[in-house]
This record gives structure tokens, C-alpha cells and sequence, in this order.
């Protein structure tokens, strides 16, 4: 069933006419698109082309946001979707004088606080420490582990809530070919299996394929809002990168005056 916005019920983000200034510069221009529920979307574009700033307006820490922007259910940044939300920054979030179950400890008594709930607690963060493969270095302290795991730590703070909409900015970053692909697959069953929606930025074009449906944002405006499948057949190409780059090439022939960003 249509909304008022265009989405479909079952959508966790609907976007109508959704623009963002930052400082006097507008940053996202005029976006319409949905994120459906239980499904990976991933955000893609060149670096500074607008993922972190619609991720933020997503979650409700954007200011200067205008046009309709709805998040499961709700206007973004509505209260009563803090605790339905998992963002992870680009910058891991956690204290490094604390050992990594320690970190988690405390984000779950935040989450989950109270005696009555010490047992929720203990299996919120057991799990989530099996979710990024950090049991073996649970007693860690923060400071000491690789710029991976520390952000796998972030994710697994992130996790600690079973939120219904995950936000991950460039999530692998930094990381090696083998860790990436594991989180890929926790991605997925993350998302198969709890049913969790995941908005997953990257500017690393390969990671395009393991979405299922995938936002290109070049210069605060939306290219495409489509499945991979989709991109590659209209666009007759092999990759989503050489789809993207036909998109850009197509973009600047209707508008020559447009100054060109570094290609991704
Ligand atoms: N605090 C700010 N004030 C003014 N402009 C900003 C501010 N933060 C970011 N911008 C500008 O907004 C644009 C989009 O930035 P944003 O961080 O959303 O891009 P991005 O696609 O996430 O980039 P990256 O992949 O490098 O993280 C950039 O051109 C940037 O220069």
C-alpha cells in the first residue's frame, strides 16, 4: 500500500524531497527514495558526496534538514526511535581504558538497566561478541586491539539492542579481504535471519554486489535507486561500477557545467 510519501508500508525509510544545507553549501539535494524492511541497502558514492550527511539525517543528528523523512514509522529523530536505531560513526565509539566486554557491559546497562535484567544483560553482550568474532579478545582492553576490532566493537555495542534499523558508515573500512567478507555475512544474517534493515555506506564500488538494493549519491544527488541486477541490465554493463560510471558520464553530458568529483 502507497503512503503519502510514496513508500510502502512495509518500507523502514521513506525520503520526499529530502535536502540538507551544511554551513551555507547544500549538501543533499532534493532526494526521493525508500529503504525496504529486512533487506541491505547499501549507499554508495565518491568521498564527500553526501552518505555520512544522510545517514545523520536518517538517525536525527542532522541539522538544517528539509522535506519529508520518515524512519520506521516515525519523522526522523522522533524519540521514540532511539532505542529501534544502531548507528555506527566512521570513528569507533568506545572507551579505551575499558577492556571490550567491559565496553559492552556498559552500553547494555544503559540499554537494560536495573537488577532484573542482569541476565538479559549477560546474553545481549555474550551475543554480541559472537556476532563480531570478538569472544577471543573479550578481556582485551579497547586501547590495545587493531583499528578493525575496534570497530567491530562499535558494531557489537551497536548490536547490543537487537535494533530493527542498523546504520553503518563505511562499516569495512580499513579492514582486510577476509574480515570483510565475514562482515558481509553477518550482515546478511543479521538480516535473514532477525529481520534487521541495514543502511550500509561504503565508497568501495565491489561491496555494491552483496546489497540487495543500492542508493548512488553522486554530489548530494541521488543517481540510482535500484537492485544491482537492475543497474547492470539497464545500464548493459558487468560491474555496478561501470554502471555507476555510465550514470556520472550520463549526468555530466546533461549538465556540462557541473564540476566533476574524483571518480570512486
Ligand atoms: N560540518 C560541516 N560544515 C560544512 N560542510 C560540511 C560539514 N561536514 C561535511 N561537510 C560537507 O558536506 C559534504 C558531504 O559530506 P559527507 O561527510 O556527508 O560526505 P561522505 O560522502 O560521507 O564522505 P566520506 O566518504 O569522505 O565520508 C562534503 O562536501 C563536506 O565537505
Amino acid at each position: 500500500m502507497m503512503n503519502k510519501s510514496g513508500g510502502v508500508a512495509g518500507d523502514a525509510i521513506v525520503a520526499s524531497g529530502l535536502s540538507v544545507v551544511r554551513g551555507d553549501r547544500p549538501v543533499l539535494r532534493d532526494l526521493d527514495f525508500t529503504v525496504p524492511r529486512g533487506r541491505i541497502t547499501g549507499l554508495l558514492g565518491p568521498s564527500g558526496c553526501g552518505k555520512t550527511t544522510l545517514m545523520r539525517a536518517v538517525v536525527g543528528t542532522q541539522a538544517k534538514v528539509t522535506g519529508t523523512l520518515h524512519v520506521l514509522g516515525h519523522p526522523a529523530g522522533h524519540p521514540a526511535l532511539r532505542p529501534r536505531i544502531g548507528y555506527v560513526t566512521q570513528a569507533p565509539s568506545v572507551y579505551d581504558d575499558l577492556t571490550v566486554r567491559q565496553n559492552l557491559d556498559y552500553f547494555a546497562a544503559v540499554l537494560l538497566p536495573g537488577r532484573a535484567h542482569r541476565t538479559d544483560r549477560r546474553t545481549a553482550v555474550d551475543r554480541a561478541l559472537t556476532d563480531v568474532d570478538l569472544t577471543t579478545h573479550a578481556d582485551a582492553l579497547a586501547g590495545r586491539l587493531s583499528g578493525g576490532q575496534r570497530s567491530r566493537v562499535s558494531l557489537a555495542v551497536a548490536l547490543l539492542g537487537a535494533p530493527e534499523l542498523l546504520v553503518l558508515d563505511e562499516p569495512t573500512v580499513g579492514l582486510d579481504p577476509v574480515l570483510r567478507r565475514d562482515l558481509w555475512d553477518l550482515f546478511h544474517h543479521i538480516a535473514a535471519d532477525r529481520g534487521t534493515t541495514l543502511l550500509v555506506s561504503s565508497h568501495v564500488m565491489d561491496e555494491a554486489e552483496r546489497c540487495h538494493r543500492l542508493l548512488l549519491l553522486r554530489e548530494g544527488e541521488l543517481l540510482a535507486d535500484d537492485t544491482p541486477e537492475a543497474l547492470r541490465h539497464r545500464n548493459d554493463t558487468t560491474t555496478v561500477e561501470d554502471a555507476f560510471l555510465h550514470l556520472v558520464d550520463a549526468a555530466a553530458a546533461r549538465d556540462p557545467h557541473r564540476t566533476e568529483e574524483p571518480r570512486p
